[in-house]
């Protein structure tokens, strides 16, 4: 919130960033023990002017303390949560706790820790790290309003065909050949916003925003690869990009929005010619130079019509 300091609009924020916490849950009446392992951001918005102004610390919530309460609030989280719930509980902790706060912007990055099969069988207490991170973000305010993004950062996806770019505008500086042959490779960044819109409103079901995140990330690689036989044609990363969005907002009614980072990862043709001897290898869809940069990059958001975001 802008606030009108010496002629000028001023606006503030404090947190602390980084803030790593692992949680075991040991096993339970037959349970096999769960962890996760959690990067934890909390920013504060509170009425705290007087120390920036007048060196009058008195209204500070200090970033110690906040990061302590990381891991006192994971100390009472007896039940498995997911990373939103977790959010969430802090953020209504700031809020309700301190006078002063009045908004709790919490982000967690889940690192991706995963059970372990060892000969076909899930290890008892055994975990492998994956690849993509499940993401959170959770807005709360003094009321009880939130607002509640969830996301997936990570995920690379490749397919060796049924790619494509033409028609695109040529001109003198033009050099790209049209094709309806080539790789396609990107690693997703994709946030959504569920439509829950206050702390008491979210759905009580154990874990359902764990189970969402796999439903969603599902959505985004079926709908990228297509079926497993014959897979579905790309025209190009903005077509691909909305046909997985609109996926996302066809297949879950709670999720009101959704953004779509992708860069498109180049694989370069390979040829090779020399003075000597010409052509020495010749691009046939075979040998690619994979590169990092530069690369496309391709974003686009999608929403319904009431959605806030
Ligand atoms: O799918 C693509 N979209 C583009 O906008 C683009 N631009 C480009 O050079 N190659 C591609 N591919």
């Amino acid at each position: 919130m802008a606030k009108e300091l010496e002629g000028f609009n001023f606006e503030q924020r404090h947190g602390k960033a980084r803030v790593r916490v692992g949680r075991v849950w040991r096993s339970k009446d037959g349970c096999r023990p769960f962890m996760v392992e959690w990067n934890v951001n909390i920013s504060l918005l509170s009425n705290c002017v007087a120390a920036y102004v007048r060196d009058d610390n008195s209204d500070i919530v200090a970033t110690d303390t906040m990061k302590n309460t990381v891991y006192v609030k994971a100390k009472e989280c007896s039940e498995q949560l997911s990373a939103e719930e977790f959010a969430i509980l802090l953020g209504k902790h700031f809020t309700s706790f301190y006078p002063q706060v009045f908004t709790a912007i919490v982000k967690i990055v889940e690192k991706p820790w995963e059970r372990i099969s060892v000969n076909g069988q899930p290890h008892e207490h055994g975990f492998k790290l994956g690849s993509e991170k499940h993401t959170t973000e959770a807005i709360v305010q003094k009321s009880g309003v939130l607002q509640l993004t969830s996301g997936v950062e990570g995920l690379s996806l490749l397919k060796t065909t049924q790619s494509g770019f033409e028609g695109f505008i040529r001109d003198k500086y033009t050099a790209l050949p049209e094709t309806r042959e080539r790789m396609l490779a990107t690693e997703v960044t994709a946030s959504w916003r569920y439509s829950y819109e206050s702390v008491s409103s979210i759905p009580q079901k154990s874990l359902y925003f764990n189970e969402q995140y796999l439903n969603v990330k599902k959505a985004l690689v079926d709908t990228f690869f297509g079926p497993p036989e014959r897979g579905v044609y790309s025209a190009s990363v903005q077509s691909t990009l909305l046909q997985m969005a609109k996926a996302v907002l066809g297949r879950f009614g709670d999720i009101s929005s959704v953004k779509l980072k992708m860069p498109n990862i180049h694989f370069l043709p390979v040829n090779i010619s020399s003075k000597d001897h010409g052509s020495i290898v010749k691009f046939d869809d075979d040998v690619y130079l994979p590169t990092d940069e530069p690369h496309g990059s391709i974003e686009a958001s999608l929403s319904r019509f009431w959605s806030k975001m």
